[in-house]
């Protein structure tokens, strides 16, 4: 039996409380039955419809509607009427509800308060995943139990493993036909590289499929009775269920070996392991993330429901279980990190994860890390240092709120009327703590298109943009000076799309766009020093400022690029550059960024030092040395080989056997390059990476291509961000041309 890579026991996230802060009693008594969850996979796999059950059968709603349902109310959590009408999630809901968990050994109820976050499925909507994930301390990655993993759940899985967040797996859909959980719980573990195995099996297929059978405590449970509400369990397994349930938990023994030194032991020993020590195995694999449980249902059929919210409560792990890491500002910025601890009567920190625009102002998400929040206390903003007094708190239900007057560690709730950023950490004003070091990664937008208000601007057109550019990082807004036009960009056409219907609804603004752009960026190839004098003499003090350095490439040759903007090196010694003069540099240099002499935009990827300079006692000043640094960027771009990059998209289409080489022959068309391709019953999967300016029109090919049945019924396709890479020389020659004949035109209207 291999034993490499198993967690021993001992090795358990272990949290080492150096504050003067310990957990009481009272404390471990509450985090032990709170879990705080997300719930997130590809687009259209059951998120939402899933949420509805759990929250129907935890009692938080009266009664069940579906996504795109007959009745045209449409699901709680999905609460824009752009939501409903799309039947697509949009922004991710918080809400929170209580489960009484059945001890499966004692049949014991014990009550557990869950906290969920219903996240888009869309990548367009990715940073929503983002904020979510990173102040969750468990999630349910939701995988339809005949697509099973898909482009999208990679990027999920990316996400849950930058943010360290335990998961257990809901294989969904079990009604489908063609549904088979094997096949999915081996994509798990060979393309998300994640150990994982079945920890139930299906009671009868498709529109049969009725129950589940618990292979962890041997017995069968049923979902009976008007929507699914009566959980039937029997000790007896269906006999023609037998072999299967011992195979499978033999898979499920096993592949805990792998992860777990108590099973290892066991299996060493020719042993069996009891109910109780599987179930604890699993938990401490999960809770480290090592291992993924997999359960299976279907949410639309109310069925294994139920025994999924047990295996939340089982499985993941409360607050106090999952690191949790701060900096005290106070200190050096490479000081050790400090272990926030869940106690309520520690000082507080909480992270402000996510914003947006309410009737009443702003409405702050909040999750608290440590110490306890009140309605009416007065809390400190520890990037800006000031103090605001909390006037109103809530907690979430989708968009509806319930007023709290106090939250203790470990919880999620929003407050109103705080203004603040994304990101930001507050504190009671008795610590240095913040969790700005810990701060979230927002991709770059790849797609922008041109904006204009239909009719004369009004102060409603800029204050939407600031008001959506706030809520959220991946939408950015600017003015180009030389074609004189608004641009917003964003994660894709969908993103930009919801954000221009918005204007129209909330603010009653029309808008016309222009084609969408694919969002090019410059970057350099190779190293080139910089040696630039800025200096002026027009009469009266003088601009005097030197500068001498290098630009590098920030990633190594080959090396896809990182999206990171740019890094500034101070290599200045013996005060040849006064020190005040340096930021000026810097600011210089960060500007030049913004455009590049390509193609006008932005430059990604490049390092600046500088190494020396000189300066005048009296004509040097901050503007000339900005000036300097931007002169010196610019002069030295031309010598490091500058390269056009462009997006290139993970693209996966799902279509009929019948229609698979004309689905390739489309792709190869648009130099795209196919890396896999499956085929399953009767229909194909291939995923290819694509430039995304290739990509324009290509749901109408694909729909003509396929006798013009619609791309739903017929055939899907779903692209995320691969990576950027270097555009072919035609295309830059192109770009460089059009860049060129712009700059002239504006030239020669002055
Ligand atoms: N057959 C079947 N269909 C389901 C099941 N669960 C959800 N669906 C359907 O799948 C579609 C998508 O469901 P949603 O719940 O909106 O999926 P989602 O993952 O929340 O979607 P996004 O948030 O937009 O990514 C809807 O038409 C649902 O009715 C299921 O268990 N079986």
């Amino acid at each position: 039996m291999p034993c490499k890579g198993r967690t021993p026991h001992s090795e358990l996230p272990d949290i080492p409380n150096v504050l003067t802060h310990e957990l009481s009693e009272q404390d471990h008594q509450r985090l032990k039955f709170q879990r705080n969850i997300g719930v997130s996979a590809h687009i259209d796999s059951g998120k939402t419809t899933l949420t509805e059950r759990i929250l129907y059968y935890t009692g938080r709603i009266k009664d069940i509607h579906e996504v795109r349902g007959r009745d045209a109310v449409g699901a709680k959590m999905d609460s824009m009427d752009l939501e409903r009408e799309k039947g697509i999630t949009i922004q991710s809901a918080a809400t929170f509800c209580d489960w009484e968990a059945t001890s499966a050994e004692t049949g014991e109820k014990q009550k557990f308060a869950i906290n969920i976050i219903d996240t888009p499925g869309h990548v367009d909507f990715t940073i929503e995943v983002e904020r979510a994930l990173r102040v969750l301390d468990g999630a349910i990655l939701v995988l339809c139990a005949v697509a099973g993993v898909q482009s999208q759940t990679t990027t999920v899985d990316r996400q849950m493993r930058r943010y360290n967040v335990p998961r257990i797996s809901f294989v969904n859909k079990m009604d489908r036909p063609g549904a088979n959980p094997w096949r999915i719980v081996q994509q798990i573990r060979t393309k998300l590289h994640k150990p994982a195995a079945a920890v139930q099996i299906p009671i009868g297929t498709e529109d049969q499929f009725r129950g589940v059978v618990d292979l962890v405590h041997w017995r069968a449970i049923y979902n009976e009775g008007l929507k699914g509400v009566d959980v039937v369990v029997k000790d007896e397994i269906p006999a023609d269920l037998i072999d299967l349930a011992k195979e499978k938990r033999q898979e499920l023994i096993e592949a805990l070996s792998d992860v777990d030194d108590e099973i290892g032991d066991i299996v060493l020993a020719d042993e069996l392991p009891s109910n109780r020590q599987i179930q604890d195995a699993i938990r401490r694999a999960t809770v480290s993330c090592k291992f993924s449980p997999v359960f299976i249902g279907s949410a639309v059929k109310n069925t294994a429901v139920q025994p999924l919210l047990d295996g939340v409560c089982d499985y993941l792990p409360g607050p106090n279980e999952k690191e949790v890491l701060a900096r005290d500002i106070e200190q050096p910025a490479d000081g050790p990190p400090v272990h926030l601890v869940p106690a309520e009567k520690a000082p507080l920190v909480g992270l402000a994860f996510k914003l947006e625009e309410s009737r009443f102002g702003q409405l702050t998400y909040m999750r608290v890390y440590q110490g306890t929040l009140r309605r009416s206390g007065m809390i400190y903003n520890a990037r800006t240092g000031k103090k605001v007094k909390v006037p109103r708190l809530v907690r979430m239900h989708s968009n509806e709120m319930e007023d709290i007057d106090f939250i203790g560690p470990g919880e999620i709730c929003a407050i109103f009327g705080v203004e603040c950023s994304s990101g930001d950490t507050f504190t009671d004003g008795t610590t240095s703590l913040s969790m700005a070091s810990t701060s979230m990664y927002v991709p770059e937008p790849v797609i922008s298109l041109a904006i204009q208000m239909k009719g004369l601007e009004t102060p409603n057109f800029s204050r939407a943009l600031n008001r959506f550019q706030r809520e959220d990082p991946t939408f950015k807004v600017h003015f180009d000076p030389v074609s004189k036009e608004t641009i917003i960009s964003g994660m894709g056409e969908l993103h930009l799309e919801i954000y221009v219907e918005r204007m129209r609804r909330e603010y009653n603004i029309d808008c016309t766009t222009g084609k969408p752009r694919v969002a090019f960026r410059e970057t350099i190839s190779q190293e080139a020093d910089f040696d630039y004098t800025h200096k002026k003499q027009t009469g009266g003090a003088g601009q005097y400022a030197k500068v001498i350095g290098h630009i590098s490439p920030l990633n190594q040759p080959g090396e896809p690029d990182t999206g990171k903007e740019g890094e500034f090196v101070n290599q200045v010694m013996g005060g040849n550059i006064p020190s005040n003069f340096i930021p000026a540099v810097e600011k210089g240099f960060f500007e030049a960024l913004q455009k590049g002499t390509l193609s006008g935009n932005p430059v990604t990827g490049v390092r600046f030092t500088l190494s020396d300079g000189q300066y005048h006692i009296v004509d040097s000043s901050e503007l000339a040395f900005r000036i300097a640094g931007i002169q010196a960027f610019r002069t030295a771009f031309k010598g490091a080989r500058p390269v056009i990059l462009e997006p290139v998209m993970t693209v996966e289409v799902v279509a009929p056997t019948e229609f698979q080489s004309v689905v390739i022959a489309g792709l190869n068309t648009r130099r795209g390059t196919i890396v896999d391709s499956e085929v399953r019953d009767d229909e194909f999967v291939c995923t290819a990476e694509v430039a995304l300016n290739d990509m324009f029109g290509y749901s109408n090919q694909l729909r003509g291509s396929t006798q013009g049945k619609g791309l739903r019924q017929c055939c899907d396709f779903d692209f995320e961000l691969q990576n950027h890479q270097q555009v072919l020389p035609s295309l830059q020659k192109e770009l460089e041309e059009a860049y060129q004949k712009q700059l002239a035109a504006q030239h020669s209207k002055k």
